[in-house]
């Protein structure tokens, strides 16, 4: 089995509930960056291991918040040496707008993952775009770069929308399946 961590990011629990459906559906390690933008011991060993590394942050002011941004830069270390090179990335994002920007964060995950030498794994599920279309839906928000969710600015973590938790899921799912093949390449 592949070995797959999620790094995220999250100030208010919106886009961990996203990172635990992920890791649900990727039966991957969760990573939590804290509020000071700092990794829990071992973490760094645990992302030299990894097969694959999904990267989560919700959507700040147009990009990913601060804190995710100190880890990409902390991310330095293993690029001096191209420790993650050809490890498969991808990445998730969450905001309170229907777009909210969130492609900008997802880009900028796409950027790092190309700057550690590393192949993307997009978000593999149709979007739900006819007029029957229902909030609920798996990738109701038609993204392909990667999974995103949108949580009203007055909706708690518990009132995430079922859909994007399940197209977390199954965006997982895919990194997991992606990652299976290429560990065994
Ligand atoms: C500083 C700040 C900036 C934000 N910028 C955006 C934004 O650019 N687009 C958007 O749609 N929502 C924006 N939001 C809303 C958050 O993305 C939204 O509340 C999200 O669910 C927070 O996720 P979290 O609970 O994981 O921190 C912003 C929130 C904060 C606190």
């Amino acid at each position: 089995m592949a070995d797959i961590a999620v790094v995220f990011h999250s100030g208010y629990g919106h886009t961990q509930r996203q990172a635990q459906a992920v890791a649900e559906g990727a039966a991957a390690r969760l990573i939590a960056i804290d509020a000071e933008g700092n990794l829990p011991e071992g973490a760094w060993e645990q992302l030299a291991a990894a097969d694959a590394i999904v990267f989560g942050s919700p959507t700040y002011m147009g990009g990913p918040s601060w804190q995710f941004k100190k880890f990409a830069d902390a991310t330095s270390k293993p690029w001096f040496t191209q420790a993650w090179k050809d490890k498969l990335f991808a990445g998730f994002t969450n905001s309170a707008a229907l777009n909210g920007d969130k492609h900008s964060t997802i880009h900028y995950f796409i950027t790092l993952a190309a700057q550690h030498s590393g192949l993307w794994v997009s978000q593999g599920i149709m979007p739900s775009s006819t007029k029957a279309a229902q909030r609920d839906d798996p990738n109701r928000l038609g993204s392909y770069a990667g999974a995103i969710a949108q949580s009203p600015s007055d909706a708690s973590p518990a009132e995430m929308a079922p859909g994007d938790l399940e197209t977390a899921r199954q965006f997982g799912k895919r990194v997991a399946e992606a990652a299976a093949r290429w560990a065994r390449r």
